[in-house]
């Protein structure tokens, strides 16, 4: 190492390098610096810091060595303690953490594999792929049929790969280290006490703190000045990141070591934020809890398992069938909550090449939270099959409904159909196209509401591979620029919608008859014949929807908004029906059975690397 004058790189250095409070001296290794891999250090007082080269000619501190501290056991506090928005030179300075050692070494020797003294070869690749941001590398590195890295290595500081790509802000690679490294500890603990959900909210990095977050990380923990992410993203002005936070029902009553909440340490614009949520949560949770319920309401809570696994659901009976597997009835053995689990087999999805259909609706369902579309809680997989983890609808799905009653009087469609309108009008916003909507995507909650599941594997080209019984009933269901495959857009949904309003009040849908060949002609050219019993508007609307040309057809111009005003609808509170406040029909519940199979003993156990894995499947709702 030679000795470098500070201003040679001082140019260089990012913002945090260069906020230190006092640099006594700067090393340079020249031999690194050739290659991508440079570290220098700098001295602050007893202690070096270590610099790195980040991409093209930049710089930043890594961590810390105080000098007469072996490093094994160093204590200094990585670059991460420092907080954007608080440039005081001296908030830079990187203290060493008061907390009591001994204590903090047996929390970390239960919870944690003790890190090994030097990293393994492996570690060091994945450290150097994190670094350089190189998704495949990290993929080749953790998916190698040779040795692996350790998931949970501690590096300077006690940071994990994870805490480096959540500080980082490194998307992509974060998910993959979730994906394929099973023992990953997402509440790890470096050094400042920061989990790296502590690092993604210091440093506002959103989509990696929602993924920590949906992938299990506890919302409230406090590092060692006290603080818990919420602290860290109101330090960082990061509105956004709050609002978030907020949204997951954080803790908002932490006090870190000033005496400080939250809310305390933020500017204006995100007490706003703040005074708005406190607002909301009033309404939906009545008045708030006293101190002392609210702590034995925090300690009665069932303690979150690192990983959610097929372990974790006992599986009570089967609901019902689609194209690529099966729905059940399950049982979360440590909350007793019941959910509706969707079985995908891994094989058909993979040889048909439809992982990206599953994958893509499995990201879009885990970040919709709408009244009308059904929830995904959880996401895991096994060596054969996919588990989707959903709000269970008790009330059925509209097709039983149908083949019982056969038909529904107009204003129970009506109810139907206007909660049906607000899911399709969310996902349009979204650009997604339902494409598949049919009475047996429609289930009811407990109290009747109309819900949409399905994630959308039934896309176009999917389901070919119909089922003779189900057959007509499924062309039924196709849009006429469907069948000629001339491509379509947002506008089949709201063909769909006509078909299905048509059939719940006629009993059979739209140019119905048992002849394949016959009746794709007849949507295609075939003449609507609309029962006279129908009320005048619900006739218009179904001429309406159902119109052969997406061009002319209702909802064409200006999507749900169109379809929302058309007559049909007069009188409809849209933000009442948002509120769940219609009144649908209520549906008889059905009994469960108390006894369950396990889902290991049913599916086989959690994935353990002997098939393929399907990447970025994995995902827990908070
Ligand atoms: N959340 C749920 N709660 C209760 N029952 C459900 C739920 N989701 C699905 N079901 C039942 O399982 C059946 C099949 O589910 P789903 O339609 O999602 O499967 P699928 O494989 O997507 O079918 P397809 O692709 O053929 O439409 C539904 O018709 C319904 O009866």
């Amino acid at each position: 190492m030679k000795q470098a004058s500070l201003s040679s790189i001082s140019k260089y250095l990012d913002e945090e390098a260069t906020n230190t409070s006092k640099i006594d001296s700067l090393t340079v290794d020249y031999d690194e610096a050739l290659n991508d891999s440079f570290f220098g250090s700098i001295s602050e007082g007893d202690e070096q810091i270590l610099i790195q080269k980040i991409p093209i000619m930049k710089y930043t501190r890594i961590g810390i060595h105080s000098q007469n501290i072996n490093p094994e056991n160093s204590f200094g506090s990585s670059s991460t303690q420092s907080l954007p928005h608080e440039h005081t030179s001296s908030s830079l300075s990187l203290k060493k953490p008061s907390y009591d050692k001994l204590n903090k070494n047996s929390i970390e020797n239960i919870l944690y594999p003790k890190p090994s003294k030097s990293p393994s070869k492996e570690n060091i690749a994945l450290f150097w792929a994190i670094e350089k941001n190189d998704l495949s590398s990290v993929i080749n590195i953790i998916t190698s049929t040779g040795p692996k890295p350790e998931a949970n290595y501690k590096w300077e500081g006690h940071n994990t790969f994870l805490h480096i790509a959540s500080e980082r802000g490194l998307l992509k690679i974060s998910e993959a280290l979730l994906d394929y490294l099973d023992d990953i500890h997402l509440n790890a603990r470096n050094n400042d006490m920061m989990q790296p959900l502590h690092l993604a909210s210091l440093k506002g990095h959103m989509h990696v703190a929602q993924l920590l977050v949906r992938s299990g990380a506890d919302l409230n923990p406090i590092d060692i000045n006290g603080n818990t992410p919420l602290h860290l993203s109101c330090l960082g002005r990061f509105s956004s990141l709050v609002s978030w936070l907020l949204s997951r029902g954080p803790n908002i009553n932490i006090q870190n070591k000033q005496g400080k909440t939250a809310e305390e340490l933020a500017n204006d614009e995100i007490k706003a934020i703040f005074r708005r949520y406190i607002r909301k949560t009033t309404i939906v949770n009545g008045p708030s809890l006293s101190e002392s319920q609210k702590l034995s309401a925090l300690r009665a809570k069932v303690p979150k398992p690192i990983k959610v696994s097929p372990k974790q659901f006992s599986v009570l009976q089967p609901l019902g069938k689609g194209s690529f597997g099966e729905v059940y009835l399950v049982r979360n053995k440590y909350t007793g909550i019941l959910y509706a689990m969707k079985v995908l087999d891994k094989e058909k999805i993979i040889s048909k090449n439809l992982t990206i259909y599953a994958q893509t609706e499995r990201n879009v369902l885990s970040q919709i939270n709408h009244p009308f579309m059904v929830s995904l809680h959880f996401a895991f997989q096994s060596n054969e099959k996919l588990f989707l983890i959903l709000d269970y609808c008790p009330g059925g799905d509209l097709a039983r409904h149908l083949s019982v009653e056969k038909k529904f009087p107009e204003s129970r469609a009506k109810v139907y159909l206007c909660e049906i309108i607000l899911a399709l009008e969310e996902l349009h916003k979204r650009d997604i196209i339902f494409r598949d909507l049919k009475p047996d995507n429609i289930v009811l909650d407990i109290n009747g509401h109309a819900i949409l599941t399905d994630f959308g594997l039934s896309k176009e080209g999917v389901n070919n591979s119909f089922q003779a019984k189900s057959f007509c009933g499924s062309i039924a269901y196709l849009a006429p620029e469907v069948l000629k495959r001339k491509g379509h857009g947002k506008c089949v949904d709201w063909y769909l919608l006509g078909v299905l309003f048509y059939e719940m009040v006629v009993g059979i849908p739209p140019y119905f008859t048992i002849n394949k060949n016959e009746l794709i002609n007849n949507i295609q050219k075939g003449r609507l014949k609309i029962p006279v019993c129908l009320s005048l508007d619900a006739k218009e609307l179904i001429k309406d929807l159902l119109q052969r040309d997406p061009a002319k057809r209702l909802g064409a111009l200006r999507d749900a908004e169109e379809v929302k005003q058309h007559r049909f609808f007069k009188g409809i509170d849209w933000e009442a029906v948002e509120r769940k406040e219609l009144k649908p029909h209520k549906i008889h519940m059905p009994k469960i059975s108390d006894n369950g199979v396990d889902l290991e003993e049913m599916f086989g156990n959690c994935f353990s690397g002997e098939s393929t894995k399907v990447f970025g499947w994995s995902f827990i709702s908070s």
